[in-house]
């Protein structure tokens, strides 16, 4: 697969994939491998900003399905990004890596508040930005946040780091015979009804002309290769099929 030379580039991290092989929570080694891989992105040349997920410690529809109002749910998982972030800050640090968190809700005693033109300014000083909290609204996800700060941040693309490698034309967790597109277009995510994002966020990089790339985070030196436009992985940007 060859993918167009990006330069800014902001990383949705999975917070299932903080949990490494535990069931629940943040794994400190799995926060060091993909720390050890942003610095390596980091030092290849990109200018990087990162929205974390947080579906390693509570996510609102499930919080909601058990019978907590939903908006409280919501509110809960954009908390639990928060620790995502924190421990992602952590690891980062921890091999001398610049960065800073915003938190889209303000909690002033543990890290900035979201202001767009100081993130791009971090980003502008070689920091790399983690965004926190998603949008800070109930009935949204991290996905659409994701987009929503690469468009703000004038991202050349989304890199979705997830649990599975592409986009399929189904599940792929549910139908084993599944097939990976190498590319499609946004417009046939939304039309086939696609889940690997939600259809905000797709709609959102498509009316800014995002690219989305997806690929699988879980292994060790795939975001260098899906940076590279190499190795197994999906865009979904206009003008494909
Ligand atoms: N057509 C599809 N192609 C690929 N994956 C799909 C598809 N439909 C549904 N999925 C599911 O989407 C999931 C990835 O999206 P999801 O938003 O749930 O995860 P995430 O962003 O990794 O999680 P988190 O909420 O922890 O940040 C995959 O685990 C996969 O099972
Ligand atoms: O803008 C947002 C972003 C997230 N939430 C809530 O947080 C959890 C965790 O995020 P994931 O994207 O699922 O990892 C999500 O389930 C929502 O409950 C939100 O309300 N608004």
């Amino acid at each position: 697969m060859t993918t167009p030379s990006f330069n800014r580039i902001l990383l949705k991290l999975s917070g299932e994939v903080l949990m490494g092989e535990g069931e629940f929570g943040i794994d400190p080694a799995t926060c060091e491998r993909v720390a050890r891989e942003i610095a390596a992105a980091k030092d290849a040349g990109f200018e990087l900003c990162v929205v974390v997920g947080g579906g390693n410690i509570f996510r609102g529809l499930a919080g909601a399905a058990k019978g907590f109002d939903r908006a409280s749910a919501d509110y809960m998982g954009m908390l639990a990004t928060v620790m995502n972030a924190l421990a992602m800050q952590n690891a980062l640090e921890h091999i001398g890596v610049d960065t800073r968190v915003q938190s889209a809700i303000p909690m002033s005693s543990v890290c900035e508040p979201y202001i767009r033109r100081r993130a791009v300014r971090h980003m502008e000083k070689g920091r790399v930005v983690i965004f926190a909290a998603g949008t800070g609204n109930p009935f949204f996800t991290t996905d659409t946040a994701a987009a929503l700060r690469a468009a703000e941040m004038g991202c050349d693309a989304l890199f979705k780091g997830t649990s599975v490698d592409g986009v399929y034309d189904a599940d792929p967790k549910k139908n084993p015979d599944a097939k990976r597109y190498s590319a499609l277009s946004f417009n046939r995510v939304l039309a086939d009804d696609l889940k690997v994002m939600d259809a905000s966020a797709v709609a959102l990089c498509r009316d800014n002309n995002i690219p989305i790339v997806v690929f699988n985070i879980r292994s060790e030196g795939n975001l260098a290769d899906a940076l590279r436009g190499d190795g197994t992985s999906t865009i979904v940007r206009n003008n494909a099929d």
